[in-house]
């Protein structure tokens, strides 16, 4: 669903890349989180994935699609298959909690009434059945931060990219938000979550990738945020295969639909 192949993405010149000969691959369908500390590279790779930038080097894949060639008329539509869930909810104020979420549909020229009849559903989907008439400012943090979600789904996009969506909530509220995402990549979507936040990390035993100063340090399957695995070493006599994912990438995937 997402490939990087050896990609370099280089900002400034002067300074090291923002990401270094990463290559991954996450599958349709999948929870992967991205880990690491502030400036390693979580937040370029998901603005590459969006083509809000293109590699300096190296080829970045959505659905089977080399995100650099598209031409500029085609990047829309690779954005419609990709909703994204910020820290800092970015609701639109004056506008009520169905209007947020209508507005995402209305701006692809959905009709009025495949609104009226999708706006509610999305809405229960994430907790927040009847509160379609709320204004932003009359919700929780975390309530906010569920409409985010549903108007980031509401088009039913094949991949969710989350960039700290937990970063202004408390334990508790962060947890419900956890369960909203996890039910959504339940439901099909593949979930791609940056955060600083351990104990979700941790709760949640996902698939962990670690960067560390723009390198892939850790690739890891249902994982801890902090790697219980010692520096990479032979399996001893009788020791199970560690269970990681390759870092390395099958070539010649086709186009997909996102
Ligand atoms: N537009 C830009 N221009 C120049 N340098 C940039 C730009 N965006 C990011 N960088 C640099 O690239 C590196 C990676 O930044 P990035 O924002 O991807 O890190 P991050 O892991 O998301 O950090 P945080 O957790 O603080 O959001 C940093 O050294 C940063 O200063």
């Amino acid at each position: 669903m997402i490939r990087f192949d050896n990609v370099t993405m280089v900002y400034d010149k002067k300074a090291r890349p923002a990401l270094d000969s990463v290559s991954i691959e996450i599958e349709r369908g999948e929870f992967a989180f991205l880990v690491g500390p502030s400036g390693s590279g979580k937040s370029t790779f998901l603005r590459l994935v969006l083509r809000e930038d293109r590699a300096t080097a190296g080829a970045v894949f959505v659905a089977g699609q080399n995100v650099a060639k598209l031409s500029s008329w085609r990047v829309p539509r690779l954005r419609r298959g990709i909703g994204v869930v910020f820290q800092d909810f970015r609701l639109l104020p004056q506008k009520t909690v169905f209007a947020n979420v209508a507005f995402a549909m209305q701006v692809i020229g959905k009709n009025r009434s495949v609104i009226r009849e999708t706006v509610p559903e999305v809405l229960k989907t994430v907790g927040l059945e009847g509160m379609g008439h709320r204004m932003p400012h009359e919700l929780s943090g975390g309530e906010q931060q569920r409409v985010a979600i549903a108007r980031a789904v509401v088009n039913r996009p094949g991949i969710l990219l989350a960039d700290e969506p937990t970063g202004n909530l408390d334990p508790t509220t962060s947890q419900g938000i956890m369960q909203v995402l996890d039910k959504i990549n339940q439901n099909g979507t593949t979930v791609v979550m940056a955060t600083h936040d351990d104990d979700i990390v941790n709760s949640m035993r996902k698939r962990v990738i670690e960067l560390g100063a723009g390198r892939v340090l850790r690739d890891e399957a249902k994982a801890l945020y902090t790697s219980m695995m010692p520096a990479v070493r032979p399996p001893r006599l009788g020791e199970p295969a560690e269970d990681r994912h390759s870092v390395s990438s099958p070539a010649g995937a086709g186009e997909e639909e996102i």
